[in-house]
């Protein structure tokens, strides 16, 4: 299976601090990884070197056959899909949705006057119709609640169909309902084997959605394990990772995690004032 990506021995460093240190990390097309790690441990660094947005200080960084320094790194992000806060902060709140979404064949936010062909509209109205906006369409953007602005990022993601797919806690600010209806939508994702490859990165094992593959887990720029989820998820890894005992449960794929002695009191019938 040919890599979508390849880092060999990256560091990124900025005046008196190391961002990401010695990283070395290899996905393949068909794998779904997750990045966890704790505020500041570098993850978004990680992602913006793999979404060529970001060279390395040191270090090797192919993507998707191109080696970053001997390519145009514009023309490989069209190559790339992308969701994060700041996508999110450079489309205009008065966009319609199907405009957000329209608008990433021509790789700009913001409408102008390209002009769109026949496939361009059929694939927004695919798209929006498999992430559930369809009904948005006429909406602004800046109208959008949370979960509803993550659902149109991710749809315009995919519109270019992407070779990789980037995701930058797109749980981030949803409350359960929200996550949970995303969750499904990025299983469907994940077991799909026209997906491109997907890295997440995420700050809760809660956010993991069921068929991801891999998890590589990062502290201080360092990474602390990576590997297949069932292997490198580990309670010893998850406090390695957050610096404190973290006890670790697994439910058919779906993660939760917690301190380790933490809320060992059972709560019975009197705590809750009901009769047993
Ligand atoms: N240009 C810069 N100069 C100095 N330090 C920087 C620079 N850019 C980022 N940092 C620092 O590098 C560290 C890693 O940042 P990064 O945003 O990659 O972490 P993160 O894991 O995504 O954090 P969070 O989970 O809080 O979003 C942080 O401590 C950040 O303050």
């Amino acid at each position: 299976m040919p890599a979508a990506f390849e880092l060999s021995e990256v560091s990124v460093m900025r005046p008196g601090k190391l961002l990401l240190a010695d990283v070395s990390w290899t996905v393949d097309e068909n794998e779904r990884w997750v990045v966890l790690g704790p505020n500041g441990a570098g993850k978004t660094t990680l992602l913006q070197i793999i979404g060529a947005s970001m060279h390395p200080t040191v270090g090797t960084v192919d993507i998707l056959g191109e080696r970053l320094g001997q390519v145009d790194l514009s023309e490989l992000r069209t190559r790339i899909g992308h969701t994060s806060t700041k996508v999110a902060e450079r489309i205009p709140p008065a966009e319609s949705v199907r405009d957000v979404v329209l608008s990433a064949a021509y790789a700009v936010t913001g409408r102008w006057n390209e002009e769109y062909d026949e496939h361009d509209h059929a694939r927004a109205e695919q798209i929006m119709g498999e992430w559930g906006i369809a009904p948005l369409a006429g909406r602004t953007f800046g109208t959008l609640s949370e979960g509803e602005r993550k659902r149109v990022l991710i749809a315009r993601a995919l519109m270019t169909d992407p070779e990789l797919l980037l995701l930058d806690e797109p749980g981030a600010g949803l409350d359960l309902g929200a996550r949970e209806d995303l969750l499904a939508s990025l299983e469907t994702l994940a077991h799909d084997d026209d997906s491109p490859a997907l890295v997440m990165v995420s700050h809760h094992v809660e956010e993991i959605p069921i068929g991801f593959t891999h998890v590589l887990l990062l502290r201080d720029g360092k990474v602390v394990a990576q590997g297949p989820i069932d292997e490198a998820l580990t309670a010893d890894n998850l406090s390695r990772t957050f610096g404190q005992r973290i006890q670790l449960d697994d439910d058919g794929g779906r993660y939760a995690a917690r301190r380790a002695g933490y809320g060992r009191r059972a709560v019975r019938p009197a705590d809750t004032g009901e009769n047993a």
